[in-house]
């Protein structure tokens, strides 16, 4: 049996799996201390014979196998979770199990490769445009992570003439996440941006930032596909405005596949992410 563990900054989904593609069981609790949350996840998995288990954790963590802190959260603003070696635990608690351990994001652009928009592809850039931007990279049919993994939310990019918006990323202001994510909308309008009418300039912005993103990933690790997840992308209108300003940037500099099958929306939903945990711990 395999299992699951989505860690998120609000809430953890647990979940068990005998095939890796059907969700068997499953379960939410809240993210609050890691001793009361951890000893949620114990009590649950105690209760299923799982063999292998894929931890997809909002991050950043230390995914670098080679150095001393391998398996921790590390500089989250979270404070009760940081440098919580949130990978030692589950390996202390279950040693017989085997563990796959990397991003949320990583994990469900791996659920999208193996079961969704990206199935039958090797190389994917999963986006996830909500609270934060994050993105989840497959090169050549393998998580992309080195030293660490990547971080292309906090992107620069070069900012639409329209736009005035300082930027809410704490750290870089107007970076891609400070700019696009669903707070700068709603911060940049004055109003939550569900609340914005579909042919309201804002997308425009927002489609131009993202066509950005979608020319900085295929100018770095060249996909086949990339993917779109996460609150924001429920404005349908926004892909082909994406498309249209990645075609207009990207000025037929380099090949890339038909623009309705390069730039997609997710598939898997809210289930991508528990689904490429368990597809990764089928493998580890
Ligand atoms: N239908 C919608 N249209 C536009 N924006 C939306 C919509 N639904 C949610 N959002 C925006 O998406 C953001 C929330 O994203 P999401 O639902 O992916 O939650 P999240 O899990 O908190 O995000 P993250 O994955 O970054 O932690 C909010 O800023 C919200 O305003
Ligand atoms: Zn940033």
């Amino acid at each position: 049996m395999l299992g699951a563990i989505e860690a998120g900054g609000t809430k953890f989904v647990l979940a068990v799996s005998e095939d890796g593609l059907t969700v068997e069981h499953r379960v939410s609790i809240k993210t609050t201390t890691p001793e009361e949350t951890m000893a949620q996840v114990f009590a649950y998995f105690d209760k299923y014979p799982v063999t292998a288990l894929g931890l997809a954790s909002f991050g950043p963590l230390n995914v670098n196998v080679r150095s001393k802190g391998y398996g921790s959260i590390t500089n989250t603003p979270k404070l009760p979770w940081r440098h919580y070696d949130i990978l030692g635990d589950m390996k202390a608690h279950y040693p017989d199990v085997r563990f796959a351990f990397t991003t949320d994001v990583n994990a469900a652009a791996y659920g999208e490769l193996k079961a969704g928009a990206a199935k039958g592809v090797q190389d994917v850039v999963y986006w996830t445009v909500g609270t934060g931007i994050g993105a989840g990279i497959v090169s050549n049919g393998k998580l992309l992570q080195g030293y660490s993994h990547p971080e292309a939310g906090h992107m620069l990019v070069r900012r639409d003439p329209r736009d005035e918006f300082a930027g809410f990323c704490p750290y870089h202001h107007d970076c891609l996440e400070g700019l696009a994510a669903g707070p700068a909308i709603e911060q940049r309008f004055g109003k939550p941006a569900i609340e914005l009418a579909p042919d309201h300039v804002a997308w425009e912005i927002e489609g131009n930032y993202l066509a950005q993103a979608c020319m900085n990933v295929t100018l770095t690790v060249a996909p086949e596909r990339i993917v779109f997840g996460g609150g924001v992308m429920h404005q349908p209108q926004l892909f082909p405005m994406i498309r249209e300003a990645f075609k207009e940037k990207i000025a037929d500099y380099v090949e890339y596949p038909a623009l309705d099958d390069y730039i997609v929306p997710i598939a898997l939903k809210d289930d991508a992410g528990v689904i490429g945990a368990f597809m990764l711990a089928k493998e580890a």
